[in-house]
């Protein structure tokens, strides 16, 4: 994931890398930068759900982080990651134990908005 023979700054936290121009005769850059995120797979058997995730996934991340404090055994995260398959993965497995920002009132009022 982080190989400098791949990414320009590799360890730098770039979303903006993933952005590619819609003009035409950009195609071939924009294949290769798909075939470097493939978080849903690709091709026939990619994941068909791919684009309900990505609307899915601002609104759980967001309430995740409004909603809860996210603490960490120890003082930082440790990034050290290790091959698992084919993929890699976090060589530490992450433990983490949400503590609700909101009382008990604001969080009932949040679960009766949304039903
Ligand atoms: C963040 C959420 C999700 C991620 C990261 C994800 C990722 C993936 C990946 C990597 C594959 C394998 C693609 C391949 O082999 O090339 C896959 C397949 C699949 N996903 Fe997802 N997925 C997500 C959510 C969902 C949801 C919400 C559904 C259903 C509502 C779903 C349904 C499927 C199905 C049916 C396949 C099998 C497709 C096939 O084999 O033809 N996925 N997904």
């Amino acid at each position: 994931m982080r190989d400098p023979d791949f990414w320009e700054d590799p360890l730098e936290f770039k979303p903006e890398r993933f952005l590619t121009s819609s003009r035409s005769g950009q195609e071939e850059e924009r294949n290769e930068q798909a075939m470097k995120y493939l978080p849903f797979g690709g091709g026939r058997r990619g994941c068909p759900a791919s684009k309900l995730s990505y609307m899915a996934l601002g609104t759980t991340i967001g309430m995740m982080v409004q909603c809860f404090e996210w603490r960490i055994i120890g003082e930082k995260v440790n990034m050290d990651d290790r091959y698992k398959c084919f993929s890699k993965t976090m060589a530490h497995p992450l433990t983490l134990t949400p503590v609700t920002r909101l009382s008990n009132l604001e969080l009932k009022t949040l679960v009766n908005l949304q039903t």
